[in-house]
């Protein structure tokens, strides 16, 4: 996409966003709560008509694609779509017979449901009815409807709310799976850093509607932060050090006390310190500032 703006009434809430995905690349979208994270997957998978800009996803426009492009994007927004009475089993299999007719000789599709239910960890509530499910399990339920055509590009905003920590590892295994073994482009968003670290080969922090950084987790940690913080006791007293270069420090620091050093501890920056300073960065200016990549 290129240029890429949204404003509602007056307020311009996308700024002109620019960026590309390649093919089964994981990119998380991250940024403070109305950064504009859910308007940008909603004109991406052609709900909202962007105010200005181009917008490309398989080639196609996503305002006037047709049936079969849509048959090849995969969505998990964040609002719930109520289907209470149905079971669960049921509605995958009703869903699923939706992208029936768009499977290829090189693509199948839908996914086999009971191969679907056990990736996202629902096959003991296959029986049960939808309104039955806890709030985790609900969010399984619409990662699997969100997969369940076998997407080429899939859409996740926020899938892991509500996620107790083995639906969290379960979902990343079935991510890694996707792109990995099925070569599925995904873009998701997050406000979990351990998760975008974990997952994503690239990271956008986006601010303001603007997108303040892009690179993987570890370049932009290198990039923005750059620091490696060293501490240390000698002879009982404590010591902080902030270097570019954690490992040459720490050779010099033991050549130079070969009496010992104490409670040697090495912390490179996090993705977390990296997002807080770019963010600060950015959060008094509305000005264009240089995109770090
Ligand atoms: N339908 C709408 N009408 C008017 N304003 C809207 C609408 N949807 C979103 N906004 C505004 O646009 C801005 C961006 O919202 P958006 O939901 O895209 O942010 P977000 O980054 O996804 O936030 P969060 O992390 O809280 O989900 C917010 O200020 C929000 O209030």
């Amino acid at each position: 996409m290129s240029g890429l703006r949204m404003s509602y009434g007056p307020r311009e809430v996308l700024k002109g966003l620019d960026f590309e995905v390649r093919r089964g690349e994981v990119v998380a979208l991250l940024g403070p709560n109305g950064a504009g994270k859910t308007t940008t997957i909603e004109i991406l998978e052609g709900f909202r008509k962007p105010s200005d800009g181009e917008v490309r996803v398989l080639g196609e426009s996503p305002l006037t694609a047709d049936e079969t492009w849509r048959s090849r994007v995969g969505v998990v927004l964040q609002s719930w779509r109520d289907h209470g009475r149905w079971q669960v089993r049921e509605l995958l299999e009703q869903f699923g017979s939706y992208y029936a007719p768009y499977a290829t000789s090189d693509h199948a599709r839908p996914y086999d449901t009971d191969e679907l239910l056990e990736r996202v960890g629902l096959t003991p509530q296959a029986g049960s009815k939808v309104k039955s499910l806890s709030g985790g399990q609900r969010r399984r339920l619409d990662v699997a409807i969100g997969i369940v055509g076998r997407p080429e590009m899939l859409f996740l905003d926020e899938p892991t709310v509500g996620f107790d920590p083995v639906a969290r590892r379960d979902f990343h295994a079935l991510v890694h799976r996707l792109s990995d073994l099925e070569d599925t482009t995904i873009l998701l968003t997050t406000h979990d850093l351990n998760e975008a670290e974990k997952l994503a080969d690239r990271i956008l922090i986006l601010n303001h509607g603007r997108i303040v950084a892009d690179g993987s987790a570890a370049s932009l940690a290198e990039q923005i932060s750059g620091t490696t913080e060293v501490r240390w006791t000698h002879h009982g007293e404590a010591h902080v050090h902030t270097t570019a270069d954690g490992t040459a420090f720490v050779r010099d620091l033991l050549a130079r006390h070969p009496d010992g050093i104490a409670d040697l501890e090495v912390r490179r920056s996090t993705l977390e310190d990296t997002y807080l300073a770019m963010v600060a960065r950015h959060e008094e200016s509305e000005e264009p500032r240089e995109v770090v990549a």
